[in-house]
This record gives structure tokens, sequence and C-alpha cells, in this order.
């Protein structure tokens, strides 16, 4: 059989000279390591296309070039090495690398008072550039946690008060009947409302950082709110999670202001946004707050 020679459409030359911000691909499936985890990842994988006579770029060069990722732990020197391998191979076309990897942590987590644990996945992205000689790493986090409203928790308190004064008006006080009281539907008569919400960590990491400060910064984040969601819960962990909810009280507003102070206290991190939703079961619209350090657009 004749050898073919096959077509290569990108080496032609583009019919409209003009120079593209990003060409590559995006949802590509490969397996990461992180922490020497093996995780399920989509990889999205790009160069400029700076050469605005060339057609196209040379998408199995980047795609071969994520091979890398395979056999290595996820760390910025390896972000960088993949991302010059992107521009190496594709020199005289394009001058700025990006790399996009979506993955999900997943942490083994205690129980607030039993000795049991269990699993909790945290959606996260690693995205590094290389933009003119200038490297830079970014992730995103979703850190789930509990929130309890002060508002409907102070709503709720007067309305136990009222139905305190009600129930023992003009009567002598016994310890007996007031303790059983407070064991009784009516000496919780109103409850405040709770959501499931979310912290969403955006975050510009120091330039020169050996590892990526995932588990610090998810830690870190956990901490400043109080009340992560739980994996693993006897009645004995429900109920130290419904005193530790009581001891926490918050608004989106408080939320946003404590992972500000705490983000800023985190190793690692040169600037970040913050976004908190509180699902709210109030209404059927979301509580969100914003807030942001250092922060300029890219
Ligand atoms: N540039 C570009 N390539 C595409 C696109 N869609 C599919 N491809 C295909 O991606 C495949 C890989 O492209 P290249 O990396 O240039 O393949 P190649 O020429 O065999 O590899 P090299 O010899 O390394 O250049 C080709 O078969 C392209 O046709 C697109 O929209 N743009």
């Amino acid at each position: 059989m004749n050898a073919l020679t096959l077509p290569d459409i990108a080496a032609q030359a583009s019919r409209q000279a003009l120079p593209l911000d990003w060409v590559g691909m995006c949802g590509i499936a490969l397996p990461v390591l992180f922490d020497g985890q093996r995780l399920s990842a989509k990889a999205d994988a790009g160069v400029s296309l700076d050469d605005g006579e060339a057609r196209g770029i040379h998408m199995s060069r980047l795609y071969l070039a994520l091979e890398m990722l395979e056999q290595e732990n996820l760390s910025p020197a390896l972000l960088r090495r993949v991302l010059l391998s992107f521009l190496e191979t594709h020199e005289g076309l394009s001058h700025n690398a990006y790399l996009k990897i979506h993955t999900e942590l997943l942490l083994k987590r205690p129980a607030l008072v039993s000795p049991l644990a269990g699993w909790k996945t945290y959606p996260v992205s690693i995205e590094a550039s290389l933009k003119n000689a200038m490297f830079h790493v970014e992730l995103k986090i979703d850190v789930p946690y509990s929130s309890t409203c002060p508002c409907s928790a102070a709503l709720s308190r007067q309305l136990i008060q009222q139905q305190f004064v009600d129930d023992f008006a003009n009567q002598p006080l016994q310890h007996a009947d007031v303790l059983a009281w407070l064991g009784s539907t009516k000496g919780i008569v109103a409850t405040p409302h709770s959501q499931r919400s979310n912290a969403q960590l955006q975050l510009r990491l120091d330039d020169y950082l050996d590892d990526l400060p995932l588990i610090a910064a998810i830690n870190d984040a956990e901490a400043a709110l109080g009340t992560a969601v739980q994996t693993a819960v006897k009645r004995a962990d429900e109920q130290a999670f419904a005193l530790a909810n009581g001891q926490n009280l918050m608004f989106c507003e408080d939320a946003a202001r404590r992972l500000n102070l705490a983000l800023r206290r985190s190793p690692g991190i040169n600037a970040f946004k913050v976004r908190v939703v509180h699902a709210e079961s109030l209404h059927a619209h979301d509580a969100v707050a914003e807030s942001r350090w250092n922060w300029e657009a890219a």
C-alpha cells in the first residue's frame, strides 16, 4: 500500500490573519494525583494563537503534555512544566498558555463526638497560566457549611419568653415545673431556621509555593465558619451539632467577614475573593455576600 501524506490543515495559512486569545480543548478526562490520592478530573488546556497567519494550533501536542499529570502529585512546579511544554510545542505560534483542572477533593472528616468518620467531597478548580513568562496559579474551592439565622433565633426566643409568660402567669415558680416545661414542646415553641450554605473561595497563590494549599485553605475556612457540614452522625454528634449551631448564629455577611479575616492569615495566599451563599429555608431565594482582598481583575 502506498504511504499517504496526511493533509495538515493546521499548518495552512489562515484566510483571516487574526491572532486569537485562547485556543485549545475543554473537558478532557484525566486522572490526577493529589496528596497521594488518584482523583478523576476534567482539564481545559489552551494557548494563545499569536501568529494570526497560522490557521490553527496543534491540539494533540497539548493533549499529550497532560500525560505529565498522571504520575506526579499536583504542584505549582508540575503545572508550570505542563504549561512550558504547551509553549515549547507551539514555538512561533503562542506566547501564553493556560491549564484549568477541575476535580473533587475527597477528605475524611471525624464526627464531633463519636469515634466515627466519613468522607466529604470539595469541588476544586486549579487554574494555572503562563502569560508573558509570568506564572500564576489560582484555586477555586467550594466549602459547604451550616448557618443559623440570628434574627430568626431572636424572634424564636421572644416567642419562647411569651409562652413562658402565658404558662406561668400568676403562679409561684417551682424548679421541677420549669424543668419539665423546658423539656416539653412548649419550651421550644418556635425554632430558628438554618440552611445548608456554601462558601466559594477564589484564591490567588504566592508565586513560589512548593505545594497547593488546598487542604489548609479548606481547614482554615471551616474553622472560621465554625459549623462545617458533617459526615457520619450518631445522636451524640447531632446534639453537639445543634449546640454548635446555636452558639454560631450568622448572617451571610458574618460568614463573608469571618472568611476574609481567616484567609488573610492563611499561608501562601496573596489575594482572594469569597462569595457565600446561604440557601435560605425562609425563602426560595438565596442570601449572598461577597468580599475580596488585594483583588483586581487579572
Ligand atoms: N487546530 C484545530 N485542530 C482540530 C480542531 N478540531 C479537530 N482538530 C484535530 O486535532 C488533530 C490534532 O492536530 P495536530 O496536533 O496538529 O495533529 P498532527 O498534525 O498529527 O500533530 P503534529 O505533527 O504534532 O502537528 C487534527 O487531526 C485536527 O484536525 C480544531 O478546531 N482546531
